[in-house]
């Protein structure tokens, strides 16, 4: 039997827990700062109920095989509490977030040849602890190696699909090309059907298009179609869907503007590409964050 620790029991850690918790070939550990019992999975086919053994003291975790982080790339200090007592010399942890720089924000907190980067496609929402609504189907893209297998096999018999990929650096631009794009929910508080009225998606695809540039510097093989594929992917999800970013400035709390736009300007700094754009997306979704107080 597998030991399994999810760190962040939000929108995806809930829903990784929904159904790895079903699974007789696993024990499933959720550790959270809010405490909750039962997780409440609202699946596109049903709802999941669960209760995994929730810890939310750092110092009760046991060592376990699989460590699968699931906080906002903000919360790193947090996870990285967990992670010290979580993990032996066996463990592999999975970084379960938005991004491209899941192995960097690891660094120095566990020792690189224990990471698993994963991308994500999974559309859900945290209703409140322990409830979450997954609105679509599951996927996690993971590199392919021994361990990326073993991770696609932790999910043997759910509908949350593994796949691996032998160029996993282009899978996450991509998937960061659809988040950059996602800042417009978050700055109009529109959700996806925002998408629908044509000069937000020229917005959208601007953002898009210098992510495109950058992200290609970066090594990764971007289509120039990639741009359309956002905006249809917006305009087929569900009119009412909320991103996480969005979801995070609804609920008062810190946004993923580094990781999800400002990694494009960074990076675009480095390379002499320039990003307006994703700057001014940056520089408002902070002044949304942090005020000026004068
Ligand atoms: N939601 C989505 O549809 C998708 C999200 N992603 C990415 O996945 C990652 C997770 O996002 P999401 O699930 O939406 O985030 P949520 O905000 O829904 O969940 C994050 C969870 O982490 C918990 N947490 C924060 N700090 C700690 C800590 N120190 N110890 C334990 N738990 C902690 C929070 O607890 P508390 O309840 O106290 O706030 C919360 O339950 C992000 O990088 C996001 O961009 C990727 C694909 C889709
Ligand atoms: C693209 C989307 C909306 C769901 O996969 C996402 O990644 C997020 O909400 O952060």
């Amino acid at each position: 039997m597998a030991h399994l620790a999810i760190i962040g029991p939000g929108a995806i850690g809930c829903t990784m827990l929904g159904w790895l918790g079903r699974s007789p070939a696993h024990r499933v550990f959720a550790c959270a700062r809010t405490p909750f019992e039962t997780v409440t999975l609202e699946t596109p086919d049903g709802v999941l109920e669960s209760r995994p053994t929730v810890l939310t003291v750092p110092a009760d975790a046991p060592v376990v095989d699989w460590v699968l982080v699931a906080t906002k790339t903000y919360d790193t200090a947090g996870a990285a509490e967990w992670l010290r007592r979580l993990t032996g010399p066996r463990t592999h942890v999975a970084i379960l977030q938005n991004g491209v720089e899941h192995l960097a924000r690891f660094a120095g907190i566990v020792a690189p040849g224990m990471l698993l980067p994963v991308v994500v496609d999974c559309p859900a929402e945290r209703i409140a602890p322990g409830r979450v609504r997954q609105r679509g189907p599951g996927r996690m893209t993971v590199p392919d190696s021994e361990v990326g297998r073993a991770f696609v096999a932790l999910f043997a018999g759910t509908p949350l699909e593994g796949l691996t990929t032998s160029d996993w650096r282009s899978v996450a631009w991509r998937k960061l090309c659809l988040n950059a794009a996602g800042a417009v929910n978050a700055l109009t508080l529109q959700p996806a059907r925002i998408a629908h009225d044509e000069a937000v998606a020229n917005l959208m695809r601007a953002i898009v298009r210098e992510a495109i540039l950058v992200g290609r510097r970066e090594g990764a093989t971007l289509d120039d179609a990639l741009t359309e594929t956002v905006i249809a992917s917006y305009r087929s999800a569900p009119p009412d869907a909320i991103n996480s970013l969005h979801a995070d400035r609804l609920a008062g709390r810190p946004m993923e503007i580094d990781a999800r736009n400002g990694v494009i300007v960074r990076f675009g700094r480095q390379q002499r590409i320039s990003t307006p754009v994703n700057e001014t997306v940056v520089t408002l979704l902070n002044a949304i964050a942090s005020p000026a107080k004068v």
